[in-house]
Parts: C-alpha cells; sequence; structure tokens
C-alpha cells in the first residue's frame, strides 16, 4: 500500500505549478512525508462556455478539491487563495500559505492597438477599475487557462486582456509574440482579495499538523482582505479589490472608489477590530 499523503490539484498548467511550488516548501519542512498528486478537473475546467460571472464565479474553481478533502481521497488541497470563497466549508481549514509573489495584475494587449478599444475578461473588479483608465473601451469576457488567453488575444478575439502577472511569472512567460505586457500599479488596479497568494487547504482535524509550515505574513494580509470582501457580503460579483502590504491597506469599490488605510498589521486578533473601524469610516 503507498503511504503517500495525497495533495489535490486541478490539471491546469499554473495549478500544477502552484502545487509544485507546495511540495517544494512540504519537502522541506516534512522531509519524512512522501507527497503525491491526486488531480481532478473541475466543472470550470470542462466548461469553458460556463460564464463565471452568471454562474457566481467564486467557489467554480475549489468546490471539487473541496470535495476530495471531505471524501478522504486526498489529505491537501492546493488553491490560488483568489479563487476561495470567503468562508471555509465545514470541516476544512486554510493550513496556511506560501509567500506572496508580484501581486499586481498586467494589462495584455495586442502591440498593433496600444489604446484598446475591445477588452476582455471576466473580472467585474477589472472591468471597473481598468474602465476608469479606459472609458471609451468596450468589454467582452474571455476564458481559458492563461496560455489559452494569451493565444486568443494574439489570435484577435480581443484587442487586449488582464491577468494576474503572478500566474505569468509562474509560468516563466515574460513575453509574448504580438503582444505587449503592461503592468498595471496596485493604486490605479487594486488586485483581488487573496490574488498572488498559493493556500494550502487541509480538513480541520490535520491543521495542528500544518499550521506553522507556511507564510505568517501572507496568511495576515489574505485574512485581511478576504475579511473586508466577507463584510461587503461577498457574493464575488461586487467589484471589490483589496490589498494590505507593510502598513498600507487599498480598497476598490465602486461606491466609495479608490481609498487607503495605513494600518500595521502584527497579529491575528487585530483583524476584526481593524475591518471595524474601516467599516464604519466606508459606510458600506
Ligand atoms: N481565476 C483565475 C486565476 N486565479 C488565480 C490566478 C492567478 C494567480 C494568483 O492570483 O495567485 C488566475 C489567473 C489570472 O487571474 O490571471
Amino acid at each position: 500500500m503507498s503511504s503517500s499523503t495525497l495533495i489535490a490539484t486541478r490539471k491546469s498548467p499554473l495549478a500544477l505549478k502552484q502545487t509544485e511550488m507546495v511540495r517544494a516548501r512540504l519537502a522541506e519542512t516534512l522531509p519524512q512525508e512522501e507527497f503525491a498528486n491526486l488531480e481532478l478537473t473541475t466543472k470550470v475546467d470542462e466548461r469553458l462556455n460556463w460564464s463565471l460571472e452568471k454562474r457566481g464565479g467564486i467557489g467554480l474553481f475549489t468546490k471539487e478539491l473541496e470535495d476530495a478533502l471531505l471524501d478522504h481521497r486526498a489529505e491537501l488541497a492546493i488553491h490560488s487563495a483568489k479563487d476561495m470563497p470567503t468562508v471555509s466549508p465545514e470541516g476544512l481549514a486554510i493550513a496556511g500559505y506560501l509567500p506572496r509573489a508580484r501581486v499586481n495584475d498586467v494589462l495584455v494587449h495586442r502591440n498593433d492597438c496600444p489604446i484598446p478599444q475591445t477588452i476582455a475578461t471576466s473580472s467585474p473588479r477589472r472591468r471597473a477599475q481598468l474602465g476608469i483608465l479606459f472609458p471609451s473601451a468596450e468589454w467582452t469576457t474571455i476564458r481559458g487557462n492563461v496560455g489559452t488567453r494569451l493565444r486568443k488575444i494574439a489570435e484577435g478575439e480581443c484587442e487586449a486582456s488582464l491577468l494576474a502577472a503572478a500566474g505569468l511569472d509562474r509560468l516563466e512567460i515574460e513575453s509574448y509574440p504580438g503582444l505587449n505586457f503592461i503592468e498595471l500599479p496596485v493604486h490605479q488596479v487594486v488586485p483581488a482579495p487573496g490574488q498572488a497568494a498559493i493556500a494550502v487547504q487541509c480538513r480541520s482535524e490535520d491543521f495542528a499538523k500544518y499550521e506553522n509550515l507556511f507564510c505568517a505574513q501572507t496568511q495576515l494580509a489574505v485574512t485581511f482582505e478576504k475579511g473586508f470582501l466577507q463584510r461587503l457580503g461577498s457574493g464575488c460579483q461586487i467589484p471589490v479589490g483589496a490589498y494590505y502590504k507593510a502598513g498600507l491597506f487599498r480598497v476598490f469599490h465602486p461606491e466609495v472608489g479608490h481609498q487607503e488605510f495605513k494600518i500595521t498589521l502584527e497579529s491575528m486578533d487585530q483583524i476584526e477590530p481593524e475591518l471595524d473601524a474601516i467599516m464604519k469610516v466606508l459606510k458600506l
């Protein structure tokens, strides 16, 4: 009988790369343990014609992996923190996060369209914020993994789209024939809560085994950003950006626009009171 600890992951190149990164961390911190992948296909991977917006988006990428944990088919599951619902399902917990990578979004446009007129994104957050920079742009949608999206833009399905820098970095994509990449500063396009963080999920009863293996700074920041989103009633269709780093919390919300708060987070106990104070100021 195999004694490997199984790690549930999606099969996209980005998901597999992220899982490899977690496994490298686990190999350092739990060297005596053997790990293997349980590679799963989720409904969103199968049905590229599904509109993420109409289906409620968040949760679609994570459900099949969470079911594998709950059914004891896997011990850990790896997700992009950005794709996770704000509240963990009953019985599951987040063991931790890898240190965060580049958090920005990147505008990817065709070289022959420096001021794109049609921009494709399924993300209301990206549309709302980039719409301020490109007020006359028309918006369409795009689906597929990172490589597919780049190909669709290059082939002319749209003139531009947005991608997370973290995804491009992890896939080591620095350029693409016919396309130009522009990193958008976080004060212009505030990243999604949890963007660029890789989350390691486990069953609640195993939490103590894994809890100290990962990045405490990233856990603090992502918990804060997700907590903010949750207070807005989450439904991921509100175009919300939230990003905490080193004493500064940036938010974007359509009713209050871009706002920033000087906050220094040092412990998890600070999260709820700081969020209380922010919600009061923003009157949301
Ligand atoms: N929903 C897709 C998704 N989820 C996480 C990432 C990028 C990696 C990350 O933010 O950690 C992406 C692709 C993208 O937005 O370009």
